[in-house]
């Protein structure tokens, strides 16, 4: 059977990780743990949001791709891909968009990328505020380059990525319902 990975792209409180979860609860796909050199937040846990790491145990793992975000490393190990495929065929990743087009450049259509977009910019930082993160982190996610340019589908992935505008929680559902039948119908 062909083995997929979701990738869900987008800014920072666009819905990224609720998408992630609803692929996980509704079709059983396996999470791929990224690694990151960022503190925890209250609440994330090692090895079940991220594998935590500091710079001298970050560089001992086998990148796909890596990349620095608002002054952070992040990057998925191959290690990482593996232990999610051997829980299900189908794997759902959160990637900031320039790993997103990592994916799509280096799997192919092994990778069905989904793009977040969220048109008002301040009812990212509302989500942002009821999720629970402090005003600081908000305001230096807002400003932090890499967070600009997610803002906006890249160019590289205009054709290639399934665009969710998630105002409504139940119609984002419903269109990821559709991305999902769309990719398996491809895969069978
Ligand atoms: N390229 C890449 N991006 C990652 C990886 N892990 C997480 N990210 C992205 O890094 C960004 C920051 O993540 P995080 O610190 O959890 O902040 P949040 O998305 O604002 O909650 C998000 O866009 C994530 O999707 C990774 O392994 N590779
Ligand atoms: N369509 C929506 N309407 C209202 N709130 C939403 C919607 N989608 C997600 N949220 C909430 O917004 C916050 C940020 O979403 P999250 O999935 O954590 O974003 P990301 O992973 O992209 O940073 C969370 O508290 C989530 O429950």
């Amino acid at each position: 059977m062909k083995r997929l990975v979701y990738v869900i792209t987008g800014a920072a409180g666009s819905g990224k990780t609720s998408v992630q979860r609803y692929l996980i609860q509704k079709y059983h796909m396996s999470k791929v743990i990224t690694h990151t050199t960022r503190a925890p937040r209250q609440n994330e846990q090692d090895g079940v949001d991220y594998y935590f790491e500091n710079p001298a145990t970050f560089a001992q793992n086998h990148y796909l791709e890596q990349v620095q975000y608002s002054n952070n490393q992040y990057g998925s190990s191959y290690e990482g891909i593996e232990r999610a495929w051997q829980g299900s065929s189908d794997a759902v990743i959160v990637l900031d968009t320039k790993g997103a087009i990592t994916y799509a450049n280096q799997l192919g259509d092994q990778a069905v990328i989904i793009y977040m977009q969220v048109a008002a910019l301040n009812e990212l930082a509302d989500r942002m505020e009821k999720r629970g993160d402090s005003p600081e982190l908000i305001k230096q996610r807002l400003v932090s380059p890499e967070n600009q340019r997610d803002l906006q589908l890249p160019q590289e992935l205009v054709g290639k990525a399934h665009v969710i505008n998630n105002v409504d929680w139940e119609t984002t559902k419903m269109r990821v319902d559709q991305v999902v039948a769309e990719t398996r119908e491809i895969k069978d």
